[in-house]
């Protein structure tokens, strides 16, 4: 891991990188997850599979998820039955929506930490994009650049199939960046539709029937600089101290895809809650040693949230009190699982209630802060973060 350079980065004589607008986007279709059951077995025609109907609905009432926001409509999926079969051929009809789908529900995020970041995208040096789905070349990092009218020599990266571990790996690419490329200015942008994974139930696979009742719609966008300007109003929210990454021991097929003629199947073992909590701690170790921090309770949480079994799981572990979680439980509760996305609404939904409730860094009022994503393999990527005072500037 790499260490906190203590405010300064000798190679560059620049700072650490910081995170310095955040921006979110859903697409407008909502359904509630009390209505999901319904909806799913009524699109999916597969009414008629009364008992698998029921644990459905078992699985839906303890997910934890109030609401999910979804790019198809049931008009869109009766347009397209090959998708709403578990194993119809449907990677055309698939693609045809994602790669349109996947750039643009990007492109709103992106405009909207643009507009916060209140500086010219004519200053983003660096594009990183992360989608599960929607591959095609050029790629969406390209599609993005066009949309948004960025340089064409923007520096591009694009990261398609990885895990919901992307979000986080996203951050830590993006500080490299930061940090060894003076003046940079990263565009981060996540976007993922669960159309990519979205199939009718089988009893075959009652992993990716739980997948169903958790993965949403949502796209995420982050601008990363070091050495923030606040001469031109750059407002630091939160400095990106260390990232690493590891694959948990015996967690193998855990969490894992399969891309066929029938898109992204997903296969989630009943284990993954147990690997992850029983693992979590030493990656804190790892993290937090350099700054002699043990204290799991003193820091700001955002976690992946895969499903409500591996929140309460950490939780429980490290004996967190319960509102260590609740910004990571919101987000859950509010848009589902939307994979890698869902770590930077969290972030948002942080800086966001520690200024509605007057608390004096971006951090719910404390100082250091950890980022967990976690996705398949199963792998777990950490970034320990570091607040800052409101106001975040001063002139
Ligand atoms: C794609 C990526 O890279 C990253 C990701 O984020 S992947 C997503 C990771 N998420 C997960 O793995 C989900 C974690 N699981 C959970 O949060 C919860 O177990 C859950 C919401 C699915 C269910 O809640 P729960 O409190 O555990 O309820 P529980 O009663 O045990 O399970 C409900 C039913 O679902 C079944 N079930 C739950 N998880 C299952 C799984 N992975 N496979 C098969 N069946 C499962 C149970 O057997 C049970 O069936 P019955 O009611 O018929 O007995």
């Amino acid at each position: 891991m790499e260490k906190v350079k203590d405010g300064k980065n000798q190679q560059q004589g620049g700072g650490l990188a910081t995170i310095l607008a955040i921006g979110t986007a859903n697409p407008p279709n909502c359904i509630y997850q009390a209505d999901y059951p319904d909806y799913y077995f009524r699109v999916t025609n597969s009414d008629h599979m009364t008992l698998l109907k029921q644990k459905f609905k078992r699985i839906c009432e303890k997910s934890n998820v109030k609401k999910r926001y979804f790019h198809v409509t049931e008009d869109i999926l009766k347009k397209n039955p090959n998708i709403c079969a578990y194993d119809g051929s449907s990677l055309d009809s698939r693609q045809d929506i994602l790669v349109r789908e996947v750039p643009k529900l990007g492109e709103e995020a992106a405009t909207k930490a643009i507009k916060e970041w209140g500086q010219s995208k004519s200053q983003i040096t660096h594009l990183i994009f992360c989608s599960l789905v929607g591959v095609d070349m050029p790629g969406a990092d390209y599609q993005l650049t066009k949309m948004l009218g960025l340089n064409p020599s923007v520096k591009r990266v694009m990261l398609y199939f990885q895990g919901c571990y992307i979000g986080a790996t996203a951050i830590r690419m993006a500080k490299d960046f930061a940090e060894n490329n003076p003046g940079a200015r990263v565009l981060v942008v996540c976007s993922d539709l669960s159309l990519g994974t979205f199939r009718g139930p089988s009893d075959a696979n009652l992993g990716c029937l739980a997948g169903q009742a958790l993965f949403g719609d949502g796209a995420a966008a982050l601008i990363i600089g070091a050495n923030p300007d606040t001469t031109l109003s750059e407002k630091p929210l939160f400095q990106i101290v260390s990232g690493a990454q590891t694959i948990l021991p015996g967690s193998d097929s855990d969490v894992a895809g399969q891309f066929r003629e029938m898109g992204l199947t997903v296969h989630l073992s009943k284990n993954v809650a147990t690997v992850v909590s029983e693992n979590i701690e030493k990656c804190l170790d790892e993290a937090f040693s350099p700054f002699g921090i043990k204290d799991w309770n003193s820091l700001f949480w955002i976690v992946q949230p895969g499903g409500p079994a591996i929140v309460n799981q950490i939780e429980a572990k490290l004996g967190l009190k319960q509102q260590k979680l609740s910004a990571t439980r919101h987000v859950l509760s509010e848009y589902g699982n939307m994979g890698g996305v869902s770590v930077f609404f969290i972030l948002d939904e942080i800086r966001r209630k520690s200024a509605e409730e007057g608390k004096v860094t971006t951090g719910e009022g404390l100082e250091w802060g950890v980022m967990f994503g976690i996705g398949a393999g199963v792998t777990v990527d950490t970034v320990v973060l570091r607040s800052f005072p409101f106001p975040t500037v001063t002139t």
